[in-house]
């Protein structure tokens, strides 16, 4: 392998080093550092008010840190805008939904092509284009599950359904990050292990930060964890590791909860 070559499978697609953000007298997160290798699925984990969403906010430019850096596949981003960020292929998904409610399913997946190839959402313009791009919408939605669904407006669409449209909607712009806030948040059991399933299906093709509080769905899905409590990390192991480490037992799991 050349040296270009050796570095390259090094480079992590994310690393944070020592991140820190406050909001006057509390600190958010507190020198703050992970990394998320190519292929890998890490999982962030914490009890409420952690820091988790501040982190994610950080990451992907909508708050400024107060110290620290972001290096995205190597580069140095924390002084991009959030728009420029998505360019470079930095994708996320929100704890609320974000999607246009009156429009359909293949349509909330049509605007994020379009707004990845920096046109606008105007169907005429371009027929030929337009029917590569329906078709390129058709296949994201089959590939999280929606084939069926596409002509229904996002309110018809059940909760669990709508995650699944997020997620389409992060994948059509072709990211190479995904960073899942909370993708499990308000689904029942019978949703929650479906969106396991779809997670599954795209581990190893992107590199993916999730957020979650559903812990079954962590452990089914995690490469490795790190664990945040009051802004910091405690702990970043895999799973085993941190199902067994007495400090994040006490601190998140709780030292009677069976893991
Ligand atoms: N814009 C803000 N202004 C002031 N305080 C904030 C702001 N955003 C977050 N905080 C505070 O920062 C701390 C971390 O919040 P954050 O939402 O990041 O935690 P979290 O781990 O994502 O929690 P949850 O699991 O409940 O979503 C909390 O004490 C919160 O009240």
């Amino acid at each position: 392998m050349t040296d270009a070559l050796l570095q390259n499978a090094a480079t992590p697609v994310l690393a944070i080093e020592g991140l820190r953000k406050s909001f006057g007298a509390l600190v958010a997160t507190d020198n703050v550092s992970l990394e998320v290798g190519p292929g890998e699925l890490h999982a962030l984990i914490g009890p409420n008010g952690a820091g988790k969403s501040t982190l994610i906010t950080q990451i992907c430019g909508e708050i400024r840190p107060n110290a620290g850096r972001i290096l995205f596949e190597g580069r140095d981003v924390t002084a991009l805008r959030a728009p420029a960020r998505a360019r470079l292929g930095l994708g996320r998904t929100f704890q609320i939904t974000q999607l246009c409610p009156d429009f359909t399913a293949i349509e909330n997946v049509l605007l994020s092509i379009e707004a990845r190839h920096g046109g606008s959402f105007d169907m005429l313009s371009n027929p030929r284009r337009n029917a590569a791009h329906l078709e390129l919408a058709r296949n994201w939605l089959d590939q999280v599950g929606l084939a069926a669904q596409g002509d229904r407006t996002v309110a018809q669409l059940a909760h669990g359904e709508r995650r699944q449209l997020e997620i389409a909607v992060a994948l059509a712009r072709q990211p190479k990050l995904l960073l899942l806030d909370e993708p499990m948040a308000g689904m029942g059991a019978e949703e929650s292990m479906s969106l396991t399933r779809l997670l599954q299906s795209l581990k190893r093709r992107y590199a993916i930060l999730l957020v979650e509080h559903d812990m079954d769905a962590v452990f089914a899905l995690a490469d490795r964890i790190s664990v945040l409590v009051y802004g910091r990390v405690v702990f970043t192991g895999t799973v085993e590791e941190v199902r067994e480490h007495p400090e994040v037992r006490a601190a998140y799991l709780g030292e009677d909860r069976p893991c």
